[in-house]
């Protein structure tokens, strides 16, 4: 069965975000992930960290002004001094929290945009993103998100994700391979592990219930079938990432009670 971190920026929301942390050790989580660490000091979540056993596996970059609808700014031509600046602060938390990898977002094309223009600022972004973070010892993914839950974001395809990791080359870059966002986008999420696992470009695996994005059993997508493949393929190709829990809890938020972090795979697998 494969690792899962427990994505703290969706679950555990009946908690303060710090408490979080022991909420998702309590669940059974040995990792965890969440959007930004940035309004809290990188010590104070390496307390929690140490103090719950837990492992950081991932975060992301900042995003520009994420309340103004920025959505990551690394394809936007005139704020690269900004994307650099932001990307340092991700390096000097991934150090504080021992965390090995570093999602930076892509962000939103603006309405009548070059889109040749942004692709070029993207990769050179990217590309710098990934030279200092190898410096640094981190990895840097990039994930294809679906438009309907971010209209107009740059980045939405597996197989463009992996042109770009390609297109640079950079060992340390990677794509972060969101299922759910897989499912909506293109569907073939199984051959699309087949293909992609052993390639070693895959970072890091996601999972959500598709449509509404609560837990994993809950929608269209059948995860018992694909954690056997991942299973398979891994243990075929060596590939041995993590997957996050990037969910909403349906029963947590309907029974008004702690999130259901790992309830469904207890009930997935009960004998
Ligand atoms: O949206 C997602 O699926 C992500 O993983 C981004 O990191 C945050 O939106
Ligand atoms: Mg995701």
């Amino acid at each position: 069965m494969p690792r899962f971190a427990a994505n703290l920026t969706m679950l555990y929301n009946e908690h303060a975000f710090l408490d979080r942390f022991a909420a998702a050790a309590a669940d059974g989580f040995q990792a965890v992930e969440y959007l930004f660490p940035y309004a809290f000091e990188a010590g104070e979540i390496a307390r929690h960290l140490k103090d719950h056993g837990l492992q950081q596996v991932l975060f992301n970059a900042p995003p520009g002004d994420w309340d103004a609808g920025d959505r990551g700014i690394a394809c936007l031509p005139g704020r690269e001094a900004e994307f650099r600046d932001g990307f340092a602060r991700a390096l000097d938390y991934a150090e504080a929290l021992g965390c090995p990898r570093v999602h930076v977002m892509a962000g939103l094309a603006p309405q009548g945009a070059d889109r040749a223009q942004l692709q070029a600022t993207y990769e050179g972004n990217i590309a710098w993103a990934a030279e200092r973070a190898a410096a640094a010892g981190r990895n840097v993914l990039i994930e294809p998100i679906n438009l309907r839950d971010m209209p107009g974001y740059f980045l939405n395809r597996q197989d463009e994700a992996h042109r770009i990791v390609q297109a640079i080359g950079a060992p340390n870059l990677q794509v972060q391979f969101d299922l759910y966002h897989c499912q909506i986008v293109e569907g073939d999420v199984a051959m699309k592990l087949r293909q992609y696992l052993p390639t070693g470009r895959v970072g890091h695996l996601q999972i959500a219930g598709v449509p509404m994005r609560h837990e994993p059993d809950l929608g269209e997508v059948n995860y018992p079938y694909l954690f056997d493949v991942i299973d398979e393929v891994s243990a075929a190709c060596g590939w041995q990432g993590w997957i996050g829990c990037e969910y909403r809890p349906a029963r947590g938020a309907v029974a008004g009670g702690t999130s259901d972090g790992l309830g469904w795979l207890r009930r997935a697998t009960a004998t």
